[in-house]
This record gives C-alpha cells, sequence and structure tokens, in this order.
C-alpha cells in the first residue's frame, strides 16, 4: 500500500524539495501552501501523516497558526499523526506544538535522514492504532457470532448435501448471494461457511441483523461517523461496511428494513463508496455481500415494500434451504449432534434417544426448524429421568397447553408441564430441580453434585422453591 503525506508549508521552495524526497522513497505526496487548503485536503482524503510548517504569513515566527491548524486537524481526524517544522525552532515552540497534539518534530533545516524517520515511525503507529481499533470492534462483534461458529455442520439428506457442494462452488466467486429459507433453517451458518470457503476467508466475516437496527442509527452503524457528527457522537465509531472491507458482509434479516434505509443501502451497493457519518472522506467499498430473510420478496416487491433495484443489487444468485421437515433424513443425526453437545455442557449422562423417541422426533413437523430442534433436545435432557430420552421427555404440544399446566407442584410435574419459552428463570430452574431429585430418587448429595452446586447451595434453592 502507498502511504500518502499531508504536507504545508508556504515557501514552495521548501514545498518542492520535500516533494522531491518523498516521492522519491516512494511515498504519495499531497502538497498545499495555506492553512485552509491544508485543512481542505484533510476533509476529502486519507493521510498516513501530515508534516507541517508552523508559521505561514501571517505571523512568521509565533507558531500560533500552527497551533490552531493542529487543533483543527484534530478535530477532522485525530488518529491523523501530525509532524511539526518551522524555521524559527525553538525548543518552547516544539513543546507547545506536542501539547497542542503533535506527534513529533524537525527542525529546518532538515536531515533527510533524520525527517524520513520520523515520517516512517510516525506511518507505521499509525497503521497499528487503525489496525487496533479495527480489531477491537471486530472483536466485540466476533464475540457475539461465536455461536456460529460452535456446531459441525450435519447434511446428511440428499438436498443438503447438494447444497453444501453448490456452496462451496459458489463460494468461490465473488458473487452477491441472497439466502432464502424459514426461520432457524441454518442460514447464518450457511453464510459463514460461504465465507470461509472463499478467497476472503482471512479478512473479517462481519453479520449484521438488519431488523434490529433501528432507522435513526442505521447510517452509523452501517457506516460509522466522526467524533461530534452528532449530538451522542462523543468518539468516531467503525461503521459495519468498514469493518468488513476486503471481506464478507453477512446482511440477515434484509426484508426487515424500511424503505428510506433500502434507499441508503442501495447507493451504497451502486456506487461501491461510502463515507462515514461527518466526514466528507471516500472509501471504497470492496467486500463479499450475504443477505439473508425469510420473508417471501418477491410478494414484497408486488407490494411496493422492497425494492427490485435492491433486490437484484443483493441476489446474483438466490439459493433457498428447505425446512427441516422436508429433509427428514437429517433429523436424528442433527438431534444426536445437539443431545451429544447438551449433555456434555451440563455433565449429564444420556447419550440417546430411544426408538419411539426417534421416531417421533422424524415425525414432528418442526415449525421452528433445527434451532426448535436444539431447544428440545436441551429441555428432554433436563426432563429425562432414565438411559436415554423417551417421547414424554420430547414434551411435543406442551407449549399448545401451557394453561393448563401446573408449574407448582412439588411432584415432578411441573418440569413436564412447562416450556422454556414462557417460563420464568425462576420455573425453569424449579423445574429442573424437581427433575433431578426425582432422577437421583431424592438423594441430595447425588442431585446437587449434578447440578453443580454445593450442598449449601442446593438447600438455599430447596427452600426457595418449597421443596423441602
Ligand atoms: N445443518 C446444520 N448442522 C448443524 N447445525 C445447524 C445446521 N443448520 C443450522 N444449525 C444450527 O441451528 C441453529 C439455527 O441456525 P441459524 O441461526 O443459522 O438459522 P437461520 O436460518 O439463520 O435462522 P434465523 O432466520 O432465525 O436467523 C444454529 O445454532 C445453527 O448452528
Amino acid at each position: 500500500m502507498i502511504e500518502k503525506i499531508l504536507i504545508a508549508d508556504d515557501d514552495t521552495s521548501v514545498v518542492a524539495a520535500l516533494q522531491m524526497l518523498l516521492k522519491s522513497q516512494g511515498f504519495e505526496v499531497v502538497s498545499v501552501t495555506t492553512p485552509d487548503a491544508l485543512l481542505e485536503q484533510a476533509k476529502k482524503q486519507q493521510f498516513s501523516v501530515a508534516l507541517i510548517d508552523l508559521n505561514y504569513q501571517n505571523d512568521t515566527t509565533s507558531g500560533h497558526e500552527g497551533m490552531q491548524m493542529i487543533a483543527e486537524l484534530k478535530q477532522i481526524d485525530e488518529k491523523l499523526p501530525i509532524v511539526v517544522m518551522t524555521g524559527y525552532s525553538s525548543v518552547d515552540i516544539a513543546v507547545d506544538a506536542m501539547k497542542a497534539g503533535a506527534a513529533d518534530f524537525v527542525q529546518k533545516p532538515w536531515g533527510n535522514e533524520r525527517l524520513l524517520h520520523t515520517l516512517r515511525t510516525q506511518i507505521q503507529l499509525h497503521s497499528a492504532h487503525v489496525i487496533g481499533s479495527k480489531l477491537a470492534s471486530e472483536n466485540t462483534l466476533l464475540k457475539d457470532q461465536l455461536s456460529l461458529a460452535k456446531h459441525a455442520i450435519v447434511a446428511e439428506s440428499e438436498s443438503m448435501k447438494a447444497m453444501l457442494l453448490q456452496l462451496k462452488k459458489l463460494a468461490k466467486s465473488d458473487m452477491s448471494i441472497l439466502l432464502t429459507g424459514e426461520n432457524g433453517t441454518g442460514k447464518s451458518m450457511f453464510a459463514e461457511y460461504i465465507h470461509q470457503y472463499s478467497m476472503r476467508h482471512k479478512q473479517a466475516f462481519i453479520a449484521v441483523n438488519m431488523g434490529a437496527i433501528t432507522e435513526s442509527l442505521f447510517e452509523s452503524e452501517m457506516f460509522g461517523h466522526m467524533k461530534g457528527a452528532f449530538t451522542d457522537a462523543k468518539e468516531a465509531r467503525i461503521g459495519r461496511f468498514e469493518l468488513a472491507q476486503a471481506g464478507t458482509i453477512f446482511l440477515d434479516e434484509i426484508a426487515n428494513i424500511g424503505i428510506s434505509q433500502q434507499a441508503k443501502l442501495l447507493r451504497v451497493l451502486e456506487e461501491r463508496q461510502f463515507e462515514r457519518v461527518g466526514s466528507s472522506k471516500t472509501q471504497q467499498l470492496d467486500l463479499r455481500i450475504i443477505s439473508a430473510t425469510n420473508a417471501n420478496v418477491d410478494k414484497m416487491i408486488v407490494s411496493g415494500d422492497f425494492r427490485q433495484d435492491l433486490y437484484y443489487r443483493l441476489n446474483t444468485i438466490t439459493l433457498h434451504i428447505p425446512a427441516l421437515r422436508e429433509r427428514k433424513a437429517d433429523i436424528i443425526p442433527l438431534a444426536q449432534q445437539f443431545l451429544t453437545q447438551h449433555a456434555h455442557k451440563y455433565r449429564i449422562p444420556v447419550g440417546t434417544f430411544s426408538a419411539k423417541a426417534a421416531a417421533s422426533l422424524e415425525a414432528y413437523d418442526w415449525p421452528g426448524n433445527i434451532r426448535e430442534l436444539s431447544h428440545i433436545i436441551e429441555r428432554a435432557l433436563f426432563l429425562c429421568t432414565g438411559d436415554c430420552i423417551e417421547v414424554k421427555d420430547l414434551g411435543f404440544g406442551l407449549n399448545e397447553h401451557q394453561d393448563q399446566a401446573s408449574t407448582t407442584g412439588a411432584d415432578g410435574n411441573s418440569a413436564q408441564t412447562s416450556s422454556f419459552e414462557q417460563d420464568s428463570l425462576d420455573d425453569i430452574e424449579k423445574g429442573i430441580i424437581v427433575a433431578r431429585m426425582k432422577k437421583f430418587t431424592g438423594n441430595p448429595i447425588k442431585t446437587a453434585e449434578s447440578l453443580g452446586l454445593s450442598r449449601s447451595a442446593y438447600y438455599r434453592r430447596l427452600e426457595k422453591y418449597n421443596l423441602t
């Protein structure tokens, strides 16, 4: 990457000499001779370092103009390193400049070696800062996305085997891909799979739940903002597009954004460039776009709720992920994977399903798809009182009968008739304790141990839930 240096001095012979020196070292140089022109360039373009004279025509010795310029440059780009120079240099002025925010200083007449060394050091520090803040933002996002990486992909059905092959092939292209399918079918997981098999796999994969971004925060979330760009912008913020640069951006729930956000997104995708809010610096978009929706976008286009031109931009190719009920061969292998995972996590020794439980897993129609399957297996594990999961542990149909469900009895029914989706945390905890007491036929030591509780913590809970 060619580093760009901004130089400012009112003496054109100084500017010419610096230009010649810096260009001969492979730098790109933009030079100006007035403070106004300096600020204008800093607003327009991204520089790696600024090398500025402190004195201009207005007064030629005090360095006041230079101090003012440092302050204003910092307002525009607080991370831009500024190296100052002056022909009337004194230690005092150099110290004042550093206090005002300059990173280093050189005295005129400069020694070429020393000047180049100073500039290179500042460029390196600057790029470490930029990478550092990008990594910090990426890190926060990655923590949220860690769940994606937790499971091995199960694809036993013919349709999913074919889908995986197709995804692997398409991953190598840079095409925009739209994934459609019901909730919980694995769209997010497959988006990451495409990224992992793409030529951008060493770069970031940034997932954005478009449905969760409010209209007012849309631009700042997606494009970032400068410090002070609006009342709450206390710090500069890197947007999702910038974070995903060179990698992949995954726009989940794409049909959930309003028409005005669609227009903003379309502009960026068409022009393939964007600016942070409050900045006039344009950044070129270099990333792969994968989006996903569970909505019928064709219908939304007809009803005017989704822009057709945006749809075309997002969708060089559409892939539909089938619902779990349409690929029954995946149900048991998935259920087994979830059982092994949850049993390991909670240290509960249940390894398999009874034949009848397996049959009912296959017969069920899974409106919540794989996410629902995972939840039901997790719950079954806690309801299970034997060595393998039985039909009763799966609790199919219990949610519809929630109204009649007992949630207070201490006889073990409470856990079996409650639904994790609607219970309070206390209800869930009580249900689990009751089921475990039953499993260990009331043996407090074994029950407490299996719950990972000390005996006193266990007894405190028995009291709390009136189970003594
Ligand atoms: N084939 C698969 N093998 C293993 N786990 C899977 C598979 N498909 C989905 N999962 C798991 O199921 C859960 C739901 O998948 P995911 O979040 O990718 O679905 P989604 O279609 O993006 O859902 P939503 O539309 O609600 O965002 C995740 O925990 C995911 O890891």
